[in-house]
Order: C-alpha cells, then sequence, then structure tokens
C-alpha cells in the first residue's frame, strides 16, 4: 500500500452539492477503511456563514447522504471523524478573506500537524476557480518550499477550446501543471480502469484489438433520470459537453490508446493525448450532418407516471435547443485503428442507467456453417462500466446434435462475484490518488485540450450549421428513431438491459 502523508484538505464551495453529496461521503469512507493520515483535517470553505459545529452538522450528523452508514457505527467513530472537519466563512471581500483562510489554514496546520501539506479542492463554480487559484497564489499557498500543495479542478473544463485552453493558461500562471488534478470521476470507476488491465494484461486480447479484428466499437453511456435540479447548469451545457467532451472520450482515449511502456502517470497519459489526437475532426457539414445526432426528451409517461419534458423542466429555457440525446460517429486515423467506426452515445431519460464499451468483432473470413443460425454480427466483448460491473464474451458454440448449428454462449466475469474485495466509489478512489500525488487518473491539460480540439465543430455545427436537425424522444426510450441511421449496414444499437447478461432489444420504441 502506497503512504498518504499528513495533509489538510481544504474546500472550496463546501456549502455545495458536490461536497455533501460525493466528498464527504468519500472522505467518510476512506477514514472507515484506515486509508486517511493520522494527521489530516479538512477546512471548508465558502460564502454561507457556518461554524465549525454547524459544517459537520450538514455535511455529517444531519447528510442525507451520510445516514444509513452513521447508523452502523458507534458514536465515538462518527464524532472522530467529524472533529477532522472545520470550516471557514470567506465571505465576498478576497482581499481579508484570503488572509484569514490564510491564518486559519496555518493554525490548523500547526495544531495538526499537517506538515504543510495542502491539498485545495474547488468545487465551486466554474467562473471563480481562476479566481481562487490567482488568491492562493497571493498568499504563497502554491509554494512548494515546505510540503506540497495541490489543486483539485471539477469539470467543466472550459466551454470549448478557447475557453478550455485560457483556463489552463489561467490556473498554469499560478500552479505548475504537475501541481494540476483536473478530476474526471469516471477514470475513478474501477471497471474504466479495468480496461487498460483487459487490454495489457491479457495476451489473449490485444492481439485482436485493431483494424483486421474489429469490426466496429459501441459506447453507450445511458441513465434514465432527467436533467433533476440542474436544469440551469445543464441547458447551457448539454450531452456533448456534459458527458461526451469529458466522460466519454476518456473511455474512448483507454480504448484507443497503445500500449504504455509502463504505468507510471506520464507514460499512460501521453499514450492518451496521442489517442485523442489520432481522432478524425469532423469539419466539413455534409460529413457533420452525416455523423452525428443529437434530440432532446419530450414528455411521457413511465411506469404509469407523467413525465416532464426537457423544455418544461425547472431552469430550461422553454425553447431550448440544448442536447440531452447524443450519437457520434466517427474514425481514428491511424495505424491501427484505420477504417474502424466508433459509435459513442449518451442521454438522459433512457429506460435504464448503465455504460457499456461493446466491441464487435469481424466475422470469420471464411463462412464454413451455413445454416449456423448465428446472426453473423454477434462475436463481442462487453465492457460493462455500470451497473453490474463485468465482462462478457459472446462466441459461437454447436448445438448438440447432427449438424453444424452454431448457437450464441456467453463467457462471463461479474465484478460483484469478488465478493471480499472492497471496491472503492470513484470519487474515494480519485481523493486518495491525488492525496498520495498519483496523477494518473487525471487529466492533464493537453487531454482536455484534444478533446475540445475534436468536440468543438461539432458544437459549432449544432450552432450555426445549415440543415440541423433536433429530434425528439418520449422520456423512457432508446432515443430517436434516426439514431439507427448513423449504424449504416452494421444492425442496430445494442440496448443493454438492467443486467450485463439480459439480452436486450436492438429497437429504440422497445
Ligand atoms: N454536483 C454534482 O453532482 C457535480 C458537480 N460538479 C462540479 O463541481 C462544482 C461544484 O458543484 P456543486 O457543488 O454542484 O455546485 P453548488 O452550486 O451546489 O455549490 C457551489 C459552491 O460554491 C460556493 N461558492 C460560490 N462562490 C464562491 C466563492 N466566490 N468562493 C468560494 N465558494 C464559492 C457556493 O457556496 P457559498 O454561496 O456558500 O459560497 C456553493 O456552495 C462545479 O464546478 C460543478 O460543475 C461536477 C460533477 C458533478
Ligand atoms: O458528470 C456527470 O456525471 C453524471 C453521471 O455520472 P454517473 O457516475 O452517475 O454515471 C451525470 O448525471 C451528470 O449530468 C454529469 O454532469
Amino acid at each position: 500500500m502506497k503512504k498518504t502523508d499528513s495533509q489538510m484538505l481544504i474546500i472550496f464551495g463546501a456549502s455545495g452539492d458536490l461536497t455533501a453529496r460525493k466528498l464527504i461521503p468519500a472522505l467518510f469512507n476512506l477514514y472507515i477503511a484506515e486509508q486517511l493520515p493520522d494527521n489530516f483535517v479538512v477546512l471548508g470553505a465558502s460564502r454561507s456563514n457556518l461554524s465549525d459545529e454547524e459544517f459537520r452538522g450538514k455535511v455529517v450528523y444531519d447528510s442525507t447522504y451520510l445516514k444509513e452508514k452513521i447508523k452502523e457505527l458507534d458514536k465515538k467513530q462518527v464524532e472522530d471523524f467529524a472533529n477532522k472537519l472545520f470550516y471557514e466563512d470567506l465571505g465576498d471581500d478576497y482581499a481579508s478573506d484570503y488572509e484569514g483562510l490564510s491564518k486559519r489554514i496555518e493554525t490548523l496546520n500547526d495544531s495538526h500537524d499537517t506538515e504543510h501539506n495542502y491539498m485545495f479542492y474547488l468545487s465551486t463554480p466554474p467562473s471563480i476557480v481562476e479566481t481562487v487559484a490567482k488568491n492562493l497564489s497571493e498568499y504563497n499557498l502554491n509554494d512548494e518550499s515546505k510540503g506540497f500543495k495541490r489543486l483539485i479542478v471539477e469539470k467543466p473544463f472550459g466551454y470549448n477550446l478557447e475557453t478550455a485552453k485560457n483556463l489552463n493558461n489561467g490556473l498554469q500562471q499560478y500552479f505548475k501543471e504537475p501541481q494540476i488534478y483536473r478530476i474526471d470521476h469516471y477514470l475513478g470507476k474501477e471497471t474504466v480502469q479495468n480496461l487498460l488491465v483487459t487490454r495489457f494484461s491479457n495476451s489473449i486480447f490485444e492481439p485482436l484489438w485493431n483494424r483486421n479484428y474489429i469490426h466496429h466499437v459501441e459506447i453507450t453511456n445511458a441513465e434514465s433520470v432527467g436533467v433533476e435540479k440542474r436544469g440551469g447548469y445543464y441547458d447551457k451545457s448539454g450531452a456533448l459537453r456534459d458527458m461526451f467532451q469529458n466522460h466519454l472520450l476518456q473511455i474512448v482515449s483507454l480504448v484507443v490508446m497503445e500500449p504504455p511502456i509502463g504505468d507510471q502517470p506520464e507514460e499512460i497519459r501521453n499514450e492518451k493525448v496521442k489517442a485523442l489526437k489520432s481522432l478524425r475532426v469532423m469539419r466539413d457539414e455534409q460529413t457533420l450532418f452525416n455523423n452525428t445526432i443529437r434530440a432532446q426528451y419530450v414528455s411521457s409517461e413511465i411506469d404509469g407516471e407523467k413525465v416532464k419534458g426537457y423544455r418544461e423542466e425547472d431552469g430550461v429555457d422553454p425553447n431550448s435547443t440544448t442536447e440531452t440525446y447524443a450519437a457520434i460517429k466517427f474514425f481514428v486515423d491511424n495505424w491501427r485503428w484505420h477504417g474502424v467506426p466508433f459509435y459513442v452515445r449518451t442521454a438522459k431519460r433512457m429506460p435504464t442507467k448503465v455504460t457499456e464499451v461493446i466491441i464487435h468483432f469481424k466475422t470469420p473470413h471464411h463462412q464454413i456453417f451455413q445454416d449456423s443460425g448465428v446472426n453473423s454480427k454477434d462475436n463481442k466483448l462487453i465492457i460493462r462500466i455500470q451497473p453490474d460491473e463485468g465482462i462478457l464474451v459472446k462466441f459461437g458454440v454447436k448445438v448438440p446434435g447432427q449438424g453444424f448449428k452454431v448457437e450464441r454462449a456467453n463467457l462471463d466475469f461479474y465484478y460483484s462475484s469478488l465478493a471480499q474485495t472492497y471496491v472503492m466509489e470513484a470519487y474515494e478512489r480519485l481523493l486518495l490518488d491525488a492525496m498520495q500525488g498519483d496523477a494518473t487518473l487525471y487529466a492533464r491539460a493537453d487531454e482536455v485540450e484534444a478533446a475540445w480540439e475534436f468536440v468543438d465543430p461539432i458544437l459549432d455545427y449544432w450552432k450555426n450549421g445549415k440543415d440541423v436537425r433536433m429530434y425528439g424522444y418520449a422520456a423512457g426510450v432508446w432515443g430517436p428513431e434516426n439514431a439507427d441511421e448513423l449504424i449504416d449496414d452494421l444492425g442496430f444499437w445494442r440496448n443493454p438491459g438492467k443486467n450485463l447478461a439480459d439480452d436486450p432489444g436492438y429497437c429504440v420504441i422497445c
């Protein structure tokens, strides 16, 4: 196990949703798993007026996210965790507030012996991220002459390529790139990391992982929920910015990348950047018209209950043209992937919550078993990222009896079968990595920019292009029927079920 140094975690935006919903529960789990260092404190900072006790009440004792867990523990343990949390009111006057903050950090450092190791987590609106970094540098809180100073930045990393570059340049004025940790919580998911292990620790997959054997790659990310309480944010973002530019292109980079020379952060990140740079950027309108689909969910009934359409959601413009569904077909311009189409879709208000990567293999070039009865496109490797995490290989077996009738069979592995292994939540894993200075699962500036290079022309076309289509789909179905047009002669999207082994449908309205 790696060593975690004594340190202080300073969370900006500590009165917000993410802190209560993800960050504190992740720290709580790390505490229970005895993964936090002995000398560890959290200092929450926001403009809300809270005392240490009120902050502890909000994010621990009265937290809906910890209620069940707390019940299972003795009072002393909960108290011990809560006593590691402190709060500093920032107000609106940056100069005096940051002076107060820096003094508070110094005092807590002395009382809890955190050795001047500070990790700043920016869980604030994106508009103030650079300002916070600047203020920290003005108070020398970026100075690593005594202890490390790390800056964790939440998504979105910019709104497009230009703003992402500005943000990166802005942050790099105050913190060096190795001090900056851009969090993408999909990289913290165990099964996303397992993509690397599946590919590079097995000699049975990697030799097939190229244009000679792979027919096409399909990635589906579906959520059953709508925009919930985040309509205001989402309406300015949309599916392409919210999920595709970051989480899904990170997954694509792990599927596409060449083998790194080792498992060091920079070795892996260098290969991911190369992979993202090899995505063929679509620039002309006809290509964008043919290869991109966007849509919005419209009101419908799910399990007998009426569900709002996107334009009726709180915080959403009634004439909004923001997409809640995006499906993109693209190619990768390199030796390994030449001519292999990638189909990636993401959406809200689908029939179920699921994320899968499906590698569709080519059929054998000479068909011996003419009456096989198996759909010739059915050789697949399915990597299930969530839920029911696991891996499934679909292959042909002989049906017992005369002749050579072939049927499809499954070879499967489920993470749940590793009963005694504790699988960390994404935020737990990522926080622990950052605490230990391991940036492998964090996005580097050039990765983020390479992803925007690919996404920018699509966004631009959707905003300004001629003949741009916006389809509707009833909340609770697998998107617009027109999305099938993207798949050409290859068949249909695989519409997965709740469980990995469910044999799913392949049509939109079922
Ligand atoms: N919530 C989620 O599920 C996810 C969120 N994110 C990202 O995480 C970040 C935080 O999200 P979320 O918690 O939902 O947002 P919220 O709007 O719930 O919280 C943001 C917090 O920032 C604080 N804040 C605002 N201005 C300042 C300031 N000048 N200085 C310090 N704090 C300030 C606000 O508190 P106060 O008014 O008290 O200062 C508020 O508590 C965003 O960048 C978001 O995109 C990413 C993925 C998922
Ligand atoms: O970053 C985001 O991710 C969530 C989906 O995350 P998951 O871990 O539940 O798959 C998404 O709902 C949200 O809109 C987006 O901002």
